[in-house]
């Protein structure tokens, strides 16, 4: 499982929990100007925008799970297993490797309305990376500052969304995901009224009855409500460190602790990394299931006209700062 999230306050912010039971050994990867894109399929673009994201990266190239451009514009693929389905290649047609999804996108807009027209164009087709990484099975949310999108390609065709959220999670479609908000519209953070009986003398007994209701577990829908909640009614004051911490705290409604999610015998899925970029900036923020303090990436630190990738492995070990 895993959970994708928008924030604005002063700066737009992005980011996602990766929940699994083992990880492909990524990193944060940096894809200057330069860098030779090549695909799969022919298509062809020489320069293009900068991105800062986390891939695995394989023979140089980066296959990347979520990533911002420095034009703001920022994805995440997340699983939507049983549903994905992509096309065959076509002759004539655009067709892009759905591993290729993420960088053809954020190589070439600058904004969600250039993407959504970019997305118009494209076959998003099944060719796998190579037979040791088969065609994953991926929905994926594309947001900046003036909004966000889901894009679900189904056995149907391509489905993109408005999504008012920003918020994505995994299965079951996004329509249906957004639909079930609908039970839950009585939530609140305020304390509730006694609206069930009025021969009842019902009290509040406690803070945060507001919320009664919303699920606590760890299925694809209860996170979608759940960080839909925490991410709408969330409050923090604008600043760089006050944003970004109150980001991780919204994925943190979410994380998968350890123990709590068996997905085989004795093997659990947990939240291997949360991520957190300020789309402006180019800063990508992260922590691992290991290493709780946040740690920072900037995509001009390096030199962006450069040909060259730069990846840094994730920081896994925690650092405990002693007091005394
Ligand atoms: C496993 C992850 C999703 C985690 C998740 O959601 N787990 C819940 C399970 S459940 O849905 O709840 O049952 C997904 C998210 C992004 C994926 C990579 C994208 C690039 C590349 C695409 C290639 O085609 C195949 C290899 C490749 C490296 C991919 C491997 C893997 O697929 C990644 C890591």
């Amino acid at each position: 499982m895993c959970t994708a999230a928008t924030y604005q306050t002063k700066d737009f912010y992005m980011g996602r929990t990766l929940d699994y039971e083992f990880s492909y050994g990524e990193k944060i990867a940096i894809m200057p100007r330069n860098y030779p894109l090549q695909y799969r399929h022919g298509l062809k673009n020489i320069e293009h925008y900068a991105m800062i994201g986390m891939a695995h990266v394989v023979e140089d190239y980066p296959l990347y799970y979520d990533a911002v451009n420095e034009k703001g514009l920022g994805m995440a693929g997340l699983n939507f297993v049983g549903n994905a389905c992509y096309q065959e290649v076509k002759e004539g047609a655009v067709n892009v490797a759905q591993y290729e999804f993420i960088p053809w996108i954020l190589s070439q807009c600058a904004s969600l309305n250039e993407a959504k027209k970019l997305i118009q164009t494209m076959n998003l087709v099944n060719t796998p990376y190579n037979e040791q990484l088969p065609v994953a099975s991926l929905h994926w949310i594309i947001a900046d500052q003036s909004g966000s999108i889901t894009v679900e390609s189904v056995k149907e065709g391509l489905n993109i969304y408005e999504n008012p959220v920003g918020v994505l999670a995994n299965n079951p479609s996004f329509d249906k995901q957004l639909f079930n908000l609908n039970n839950y519209m009585s939530l609140s953070p305020k304390q509730p009224q006694n609206l069930f009986s009025k021969e009842l003398d019902l009290q509040t007994y406690s803070r945060g009855m507001g919320a009664l209701g919303l699920p606590g577990d760890l299925s694809s829908m209860s996170r979608f409500v759940r960080v839909a909640f925490t991410k709408m009614n969330g409050q923090s004051r604008d600043n760089e460190r006050d944003s970004v911490n109150q980001f991780f705290h919204i994925l943190g409604s979410v994380e998968q602790q350890r123990g709590c999610c068996e997905v085989a015998d004795g093997k659990y899925e947990i939240t291997i990394y949360t991520s957190c970029w300020n789309s402006q900036k180019g800063i990508y923020y992260y922590t691992t299931y290991n290493r709780r303090q946040i740690t920072a990436v900037n995509m001009h630190k390096v030199n962006l006209d450069a040909q060259q990738l730069t990846t840094y492995p994730m920081l896994d070990d925690e650092e405990f700062y002693e007091q005394n």
